[in-house]
């Protein structure tokens, strides 16, 4: 359970009315969200609704349709605005894959975005982060030379979120980040989750299926169904929801249709 104080009136990200369709597709039809600075927002959600979706328009990797995005009071989902290079310093996405360049060794995948964005770092000081970035996801310096293909799925994950904090962002996203991981190292993955909270004071988003580790590292957690937040909620408030569909979601019953479809 996160243990930080957060003004519910400092909005770090806003979804207003965010619409997003893929030719004849309407994925989301009308997604309105707040999250807190320094929060852990989860949103839970079916397979294939559109969380990830929700996840690349506010790093700008998406435009909507129809709404807005803004991240610090500024609106980032005009054409005008896509200035992607300061959104991406000021947040970092650890992607569902952890995707890592399976050609770089370790160090060499934490300083890529270095490199690119601050040419002015001297290779010891580029060096210096790596090995910071490493010891705050709990790996040995020496862990640097390692090849992706050596990793584990869980030390992949480790390694792209050491990426992901490599330009110090205010925010971090995170898509399915226990996903086909094992109970344990979940725990684990939750653990850093929460560190980043602690300790870098980030705002989080974390787009996730997996109802332990929502329950784990969230502050306030958001349901989306049918392209629409049905309800946002601490995670008592979620666990004692009166929305049949949410009580459905968390429980794992399949006892209500939730989109039209037929259930046993
Ligand atoms: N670039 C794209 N082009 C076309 N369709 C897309 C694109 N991105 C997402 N979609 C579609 O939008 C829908 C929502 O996808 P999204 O990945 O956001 O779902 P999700 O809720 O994150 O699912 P999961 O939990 O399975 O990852 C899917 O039907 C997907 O195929």
């Amino acid at each position: 359970m996160p243990n930080v104080k957060i003004d519910p009136n400092d909005i770090a990200i806003r979804l207003k009315g965010l619409k997003k369709s893929f030719g004849p597709q309407t994925v989301l039809e009308d997604v309105n969200l707040d999250i807190r600075r320094g929060e852990t927002m989860v949103i839970i959600g079916k397979s294939g609704g559109g969380k990830s979706v929700i996840l690349k328009h506010m790093i700008g990797l998406l435009q909507p349709d129809g709404g807005e995005v803004t991240v610090d009071g500024v609106t980032i989902s005009t054409p005008q605005f896509f200035d992607t290079r300061t959104i991406r310093r000021k947040m970092g996405m650890l992607f569902q894959m952890g995707a890592l360049f399976d050609s770089m060794d370790t160090g060499e995948n934490i300083a890529f975005a270095l490199r690119e964005h601050h040419p002015e770092l001297s290779e010891a000081e580029i060096q210096n982060v790596v090995t910071e970035k490493l010891q705050m996801i709990n790996l040995v310096p020496s862990f640097r030379t390692k090849m992706p293909s050596e990793l584990s799925g869980g030390m992949r994950k480790r390694v792209a979120l050491a990426r992901a904090i490599a330009l110090n962002p205010e925010i971090l996203l995170y898509d399915e980040p226990t996903t086909g991981l094992d109970p344990i190292t979940s725990d684990v993955i939750n653990d850093l989750i929460l560190d980043m909270q602690s300790k870098l004071g980030v705002t989080s988003v974390v787009v996730t299926h997996d109802m332990v580790s929502a329950f784990k590292v969230a502050d306030r957690i958001a349901m989306l169904l049918n392209g629409r937040i049905i309800e946002v909620g601490t995670v008592d408030e979620i666990k004692n929801t009166s929305n049949p569909y949410v009580h459905q979601f968390i429980t794992g019953q399949r006892k209500i249709s939730v989109d039209g479809e037929s259930q046993e």
